[in-house]
């Protein structure tokens, strides 16, 4: 028999907290936002230069698999005891019949139609459709399963603008979801990029899976070339940043497109990348639950 606890606990406790339950033996501790689906709500994902412990919210509830045999209370004391942690809320304890908490989380991630004939399908999923553009995917350690609204904006775009003979760079390729699209869709040539090594693994491998072919670099590594269309969907710090690498990616009469943006944090963005290319003005192409994706053409 398998136990899920929930424990609410504050940001510079989680990762202490964490390694501390791990070596007692627990099997997995995943993260949320206690905040999420109020005012207080915060997105974090995928922010560049940023250590672990930011992985964690202000308030966050720490969801904890462990066996019937764990002693929770015993474990919390002892890290209170040796490692001076505090207490967390214990908020409760669900049973979870064994092996159930494979299927719950494969559960989660079902075969979803992005737009059209695209589909994202969990590797464990037969496609719905096998006539579709199907791309195969596992959720692993890298962003990105298109379940996401910036990924999904992402994906649209893409499905919506013809990609053939074009060429498409995925800067924060993540999983490489967006690379792998393009390919899918028609896109004759096909590079991501990502400062995460393991993104560039999760990457290269999905798209070896689908058969797409597309080569995935860290950003040093990068060949110097110019895109048809260059998608990135980063946090809009990280993009306030990358602007003129951004734009210096794109060919003439080429497509930029951002996602990760915040219905408010578009007005910003659009007057940083005008301020750089007043003659290109990137505007909202679509908003999805409070994100945004914006495009322009880079003359
Ligand atoms: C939100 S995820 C997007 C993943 C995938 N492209 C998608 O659309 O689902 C952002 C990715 O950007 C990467 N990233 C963040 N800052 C970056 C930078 N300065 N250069 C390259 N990649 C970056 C992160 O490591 C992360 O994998």
């Amino acid at each position: 028999m398998l136990f899920e606890y929930s424990l609410l606990t504050d940001k510079k406790e989680v990762e202490p907290l964490t390694d501390f339950l791990m070596d007692k033996g627990a099997y997995s501790v995943s993260i949320e936002d206690a905040d999420a689906e109020t005012e207080r709500e915060k997105p974090i994902f995928g922010e560049p230069g940023i250590e672990i412990d930011d992985f964690a919210w202000d308030s966050s509830r720490l969801k904890v698999l462990c066996g019937d045999d764990f002693d929770m209370e015993g474990a919390l004391e002892a890290a209170l005891k040796e490692q001076g942690l505090k207490k967390p809320v214990l908020e409760g304890r669900t049973e979870v019949p064994d092996n159930d908490w494979v299927r719950i989380t494969q559960a989660q991630f079902t075969p979803t139609q992005i737009a059209g004939d695209l589909w994202i399908v969990p590797s464990w999923h037969e496609p719905p459709n096998p006539d579709a553009i199907n791309i195969r995917l596992d959720p692993g350690v890298a962003f990105g399963t298109g379940t996401h609204p910036t990924t999904r904006l992402c994906l649209e775009w893409l499905h919506d603008h013809n990609l053939e003979g074009k060429s498409v760079l995925d800067y924060g390729c993540g999983s490489g979801i967006l690379a792998v699209a393009a390919k899918k869709l028609g896109a004759s040539k096909v590079l991501g990029t990502d400062i995460d090594p393991q993104a560039i693994e999760a990457a290269d491998y999905n798209a070896e899976v689908n058969r797409a072919d597309a080569s995935f670099y860290l950003p040093k590594d990068m060949p110097d070339e110019k895109f048809d269309v260059v998608v990135a969907n980063i946090l809009s710090n990280p993009l306030r940043l990358l602007a003129p690498a951004l734009l210096a990616r794109v060919k003439k009469g080429g497509y930029l497109v951002l996602s990760g943006i915040l219905e408010r944090q578009a007005e910003e963005l659009i007057e940083v990348y005008g301020s750089y290319r007043p003659d290109s003005p990137l505007s909202v192409w679509k908003s999805m639950d409070g994100w945004i994706c914006l495009a322009g053409q880079i003359h």
